[in-house]
């Protein structure tokens, strides 16, 4: 099999006129893993998608994808790859199985009715499968679509936001598929906005303005962003947030339900400040930071918004 990676991207940059959407990313990813791609809303996600998997024409930069060139060999890349869009959609007054033999024809797959079957069978559709698609729950339609993506049975998914706006049960089943089909060897790239399945994956990549900030296995990422976490907890903990925020050596000051997380990279200036504010009711723990927060430090320290800590 050619490519030792399943991805594997030098300086991508992409340009929309004057506006630089990405600005040198690089990603070397092992086949058979699944990554999460997060960072805020325009920070060059889909695009760096697009690219990888030959939708999109790079502006500078080199790679392979599934050991063949991106820019070269973009037709053979589309044939490899099962890419699931924002906005994926399908027609809504043909049932389950009509939309799934449409795209099965579409791909000009053989043995449409066995891959259907198939399919249906392998992501749980097949007690479905003469329902209306437009009548199904938002947790259904995404695996649906999951199914029109892997039906030609790709070698890497690219997910892009697959579960935004869906339930937690069905955000969670979802990402049972993905492992499973993980499993199977398929390689997964996910692009999602929720800490929780950004957890869930091997290893995560994290972008801002364009530019990879961070990459690596969550606790890595944690560590990564030196960031030490207290959690206070008692009557009147949440009264002492505005306060706390404006001592030296705090950079977060989070709620979390009744409780108070506060985050710095100085334990000493932590525990001063806390000293300062101590109340007999409330009481402070060391507790591991979270993804979030470290995200949040790292993106400040690339340069990214300040204002996040303001
Ligand atoms: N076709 C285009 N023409 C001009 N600008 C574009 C185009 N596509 C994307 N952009 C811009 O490039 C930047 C990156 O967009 P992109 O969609 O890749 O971000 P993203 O990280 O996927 O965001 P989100 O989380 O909102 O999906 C944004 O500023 C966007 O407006």
């Amino acid at each position: 099999m050619p490519g030792d990676y399943a991805i594997d991207v030098h300086g991508l940059v992409k340009r929309f006129g004057r506006k630089t959407a990405v600005a040198g990313v690089d990603i070397q990813m092992p086949r058979g893993e699944v990554w999460g791609f997060l960072g805020p809303n325009g920070s060059g996600k889909t695009t760096t998608i697009r690219m990888i998997c030959g939708l999109l024409k790079v502006t500078e930069g080199t790679g392979e994808c599934l050991g063949y060139d991106i820019q070269r060999d973009a037709a053979r890349i589309r044939e490899l790859t099962g890419y699931m869009t924002q906005k994926f959609s399908f027609w809504t007054d043909m049932t389950i199985r009509e939309n799934l033999e449409f795209v099965a024809r579409l791909y000009r797959l053989p043995h449409t009715r066995q891959t259907v079957d198939e399919t249906l069978e392998t992501l749980g559709l097949s007690h479905r499968q003469h329902q209306l698609s437009g009548a199904l729950s938002g947790g259904w339609k995404q695996r649906l679509a999951l199914a029109a993506v892997t039906m030609h049975h790709p070698q890497l998914l690219l997910l892009d936001e697959p579960t935004a706006g869906v339930d937690p049960q069905a955000r969670r089943d979802f990402w049972d598929e993905i492992h499973h089909l993980s499993l199977q060897g398929m390689t997964v790239l996910v692009s999602t906005h929720y800490m929780d399945e950004a957890e869930r994956c091997d290893r995560i990549v994290y972008l801002a303005h364009g530019e990879k900030i961070v990459e690596g296995r969550v606790p890595d990422v944690i560590d990564r962003s030196g960031l030490l976490t207290f959690r206070g907890e008692g009557d009147g903990v949440r009264r002492l947030a505005d306060d706390i925020k404006n001592e030296p050596g705090v950079e977060h000051v989070a709620y979390f339900g009744s409780a108070l997380h506060v985050s710095g990279k100085d334990r000493a200036a932590i525990q001063s400040a806390l000293d300062k504010h101590k109340t007999p009711d409330v009481s402070w723990s060391e507790v591991r930071t979270s993804l979030e927060d470290a995200f949040i430090a790292l993106s400040a320290e690339a340069g990214e918004d300040k204002r996040v800590h303001a």
